[in-house]
């Protein structure tokens, strides 16, 4: 059978709930997914339970998708109980080889027979930890990166028992749930990841051991420079570019000779032989999949402006690295509230929109922007559209609403991770105009901040002109309107800028 390139799952087992341990339980539960923990430790419930409300303190700022509703969490008193049911089972206990066979023997005698088994090991082989497993073909190394929640990277890596249809699934159930799996061809300590992150790690300490620097000056070296670069595109892109015009063997030719002066510490160099050169020149012309070096430095300098958010706008609105992957996920998250929206009272605004102002919402006034109001108002008029049934599907075959006029009315102040509601009344529709007015409401008194009020044109969109909207739309917008007849039209609905104009004195 077919494995499917998403494969959601409903119940994951955590064993170990420590730094990366809290840190996966808050990844599932945040993905709606329930989670059973077993942690002997006794102060377990608390450390799970401050790294949670940092996690969802994070997805607040992260994104206003509408997250799935939060798994339950149960903490259970042994190991069998905990992978009782489990679809996913996460190995998150000190690392130490002895430990982790034991407890992964616990884990293979107890959980289901289909239940995929990861080991969350920083550089243990994976074919060391399936020594002595009854059912060593479900486990896998599952390694993420701290926080768990927010990086998006797994790298899984099969060990020598492995079958290939777990790795297969292992990513799919990762892909689900906004993640990033990564699988390693072949298996070696320490992965990729920390194989290099060692190496890094190495000199740090000979520049610290060697007086040349601080480490705070070594921190600052790292923040800001490279660090920067390498989250929107790695090494070898990244030295693409550096390479000018000629690209990565002109990198190549010029720097690869300093690998053998005494630049590092490290004395074990590669032998950069014209087959090597060739090899990397040739992965990187398909990395960079028909891009210029122009285009890869424009996409590059749009990166650099930010991290996950702004990655999400990169490569020209399509995204980039970890924002591309945030902004797909998001998308399947709207597409499924689509069919999934909790009912709401039709009587009242409707409440489609909860969020909070995030660090990069933030002005020189030290308050929210003021397009921010309209990315939330237009957040909004979507969750209204997808409610009414023009979601991803509808769009897709040919029909949309377009925005034709906009006023908006700033109030009052928002705050840093201040949470936002919005509500929504409709004012008019006919077979073509919806005409709506949403009120922005901030903190826990929902003191109103700003009003919006936006007319908007049913199109044909490759013909690009009006044209009424389906049936079933426009019987789901009647009856919204319908219940909103009784509502008080607002005040300030159809006002323009007010402005009493001053007579000029005579001189
Ligand atoms: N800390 C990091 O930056 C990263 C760590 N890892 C890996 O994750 C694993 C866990 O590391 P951390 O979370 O950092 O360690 P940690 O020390 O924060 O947490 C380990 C947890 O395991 C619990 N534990 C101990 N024995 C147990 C048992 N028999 N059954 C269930 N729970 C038990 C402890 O009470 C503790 O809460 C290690 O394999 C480590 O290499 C992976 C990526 C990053
Ligand atoms: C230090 N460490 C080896 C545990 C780090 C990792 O495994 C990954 C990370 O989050 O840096």
């Amino acid at each position: 059978m077919p494995i499917e390139k998403f494969a959601p799952i409903s119940r994951a087992a955590c064993i170990g709930g420590g730094v990366i341990g809290g840190g996966w339980v808050a990844r599932f539960l945040l993905a709606g997914i329930d989670v059973r923990l077993f942690d002997p430790h006794p102060d377990a419930e608390r450390i799970v339970a401050e790294v949670l409300a940092n996690a969802e303190r994070a997805y607040g700022l992260l994104t206003s998708a509408p997250l799935p509703r939060r798994g339950r969490l149960s903490f259970c008193a042994s190991v069998a109980e905990a992978v009782e049911g489990a679809q996913w089972v996460q190995e998150s206990v000190p690392e130490r080889l002895d430990l982790k066979r034991r407890v992964l023997a616990e884990i293979d005698a107890a959980a289901p027979a289909e239940a995929l088994i990861g080991s969350s090991t920083s550089g243990l082989k994976p074919t060391d930890l399936q020594e002595g497993l009854t059912h060593p073909g479900r486990l896998f190394v599952a390694h993420p990166y701290n926080p768990v929640y927010l990086l998006p990277l797994v790298e899984i890596v099969g060990g020598a028992q492995t079958v290939p249809a777990t790795v297969e699934r292992a990513k799919a159930v990762l892909d689900a749930i906004g993640m990033k799996g990564v699988v390693i061809a072949r298996e070696i300590e320490a992965f990729v990841g920390d194989r290099l992150l060692e190496a890094l790690w190495r000199e740090a300490l000979w520049l610290i051991k060697d007086d040349i620097c601080d480490v705070e000056t070594l921190d600052d070296v790292i923040r800001y420079s490279f660090g920067l670069r390498w989250a929107q595109m790695g090494l070898f892109q990244t030295y693409r570019i550096a390479g000018g015009e000629a690209g990565m063997r002109h990198f190549l030719a010029q720097f690869g000779p300093c690998l053998q002066w005494p630049w590092t510490k490290l004395t074990d160099v590669v032998d950069l032989d014209d087959t090597l050169v060739e090899k990397i020149g040739a992965q990187s012309d398909a990395q960079a999949a028909g891009l210029s070096i122009r285009e890869l430095e424009r996409i590059r300098d749009e990166n650099l402006v930010g991290i996950v958010q702004a990655l999400k706008a990169g490569q020209s609105g399509e995204g980039w690295g970890a924002g591309k992957l945030l902004k797909e996920f998001e998308q399947r998250l709207w597409a499924q509230a689509g069919h999934t929206a909790p009912p709401v009272d039709m009587k009242a605004p409707l409440e489609l929109v909860e969020t909070r102002v995030s660090p990069a919402w933030i002005d020189y006034n030290g308050h929210m922007t003021e397009h921010r109001y309209l990315q939330v108002f237009g957040d909004a008029t979507d969750a209204l559209l997808r409610r009414i049934g023009v979601d991803l599907a509808y769009v897709e075959g040919g029909h949309s609403y377009y925005t034709v006029e906009t006023h908006l009315r700033h109030l009052d102040e928002a705050k840093l991770g201040e949470g936002l509601v919005c509500t929504t009344q409709i004012l008019a529709t006919d077979e073509k105009r919806l005409h709506v007015f949403h009120r922005l409401h901030a903190g826990p008194e929902r003191r109103e901040i700003a009003t919006g009020e936006h007319m908007l044109l049913h199109v044909d969109t490759s013909a690009g002109r009006a044209t009424p909207a389906a049936a079933q739309v426009l019987s789901a917008l009647d009856a919204i309107a319908a219940a909103h007849a009784g509502l008080e039209r607002p005040a300030a609905a159809g006002r323009a800028i007010g402005h009493k104009a001053r007579l000029a004195t005579p001189a």
